[in-house]
């Protein structure tokens, strides 16, 4: 994709792949204005894929755009993206609970929210692990908003190469059939 991000509309409905400085993997869509979908594919808690996590979206100044949001499992989130630098700033606030168990978060969330939920309130939420870098894009897809397709299935080890190299979407942006 070789646009220029200059509005709004012009992020709502991108879809993403960076790597954070300190080598973990994210995947990551902006599904509508109030709306994202994710797969985590390297570090502390990969494995983890969510779809239709609320979350506030706003354009700071011409094609840099703020994120934020809270999750079932306590964890808070704020990105900052510069797509046309190619970058990302993330901090992601941690409970000290899914940094001592990090596999309970490991899963598709949308079928476990109960567990999520039940998790936070047995164990410890402080002291929190706030995790603050940068990231580098490795690929960027204009999916259009609100489709689907984009996150639909759990991560699996390649599916990042699948999608930079042309082998996961169709023309439409649809997932292609295995
Ligand atoms: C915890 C979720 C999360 C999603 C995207 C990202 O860049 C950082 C954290």
């Amino acid at each position: 994709m070789s646009k220029t991000f200059k509005t709004l509309d012009d992020f709502l409905g991108t879809h993403f792949i960076y790597t954070y400085d300190n080598g973990w993997e994210y995947e990551w869509y902006a599904k509508n204005d109030h709306t994202v979908d994710y797969r985590i594919h390297g570090g502390m808690v990969a494995g983890r894929w969510v779809k239709d996590q609320a979350a506030h979206i706003v354009m700071l100044t011409a094609g840099i755009y703020k994120v934020a949001w809270t999750e079932p499992t306590g964890t808070d989130v704020a990105l900052d993206f510069l797509p046309n630098e190619g970058k990302v700033n993330g901090t992601i606030f941690f409970p000290k609970w899914v940094q001592e168990h990090p596999e309970i978060t490991v899963t598709f969330q949308n079928e476990h929210i109960d567990v999520m939920e039940a998790a936070r309130e047995k164990y410890a939420t402080y002291p929190k692990l706030v995790v603050p870098e940068f990231a580098t894009i490795t690929y960027m897809g204009d999916a259009g908003q609100d489709n689907d397709d984009v996150i639909s299935e759990a991560p699996y080890a390649g599916l990042p190469d699948d999608i930079r190299n042309g082998n996961y979407f169709d023309a439409d942006y649809h997932r292609i059939k295995k």
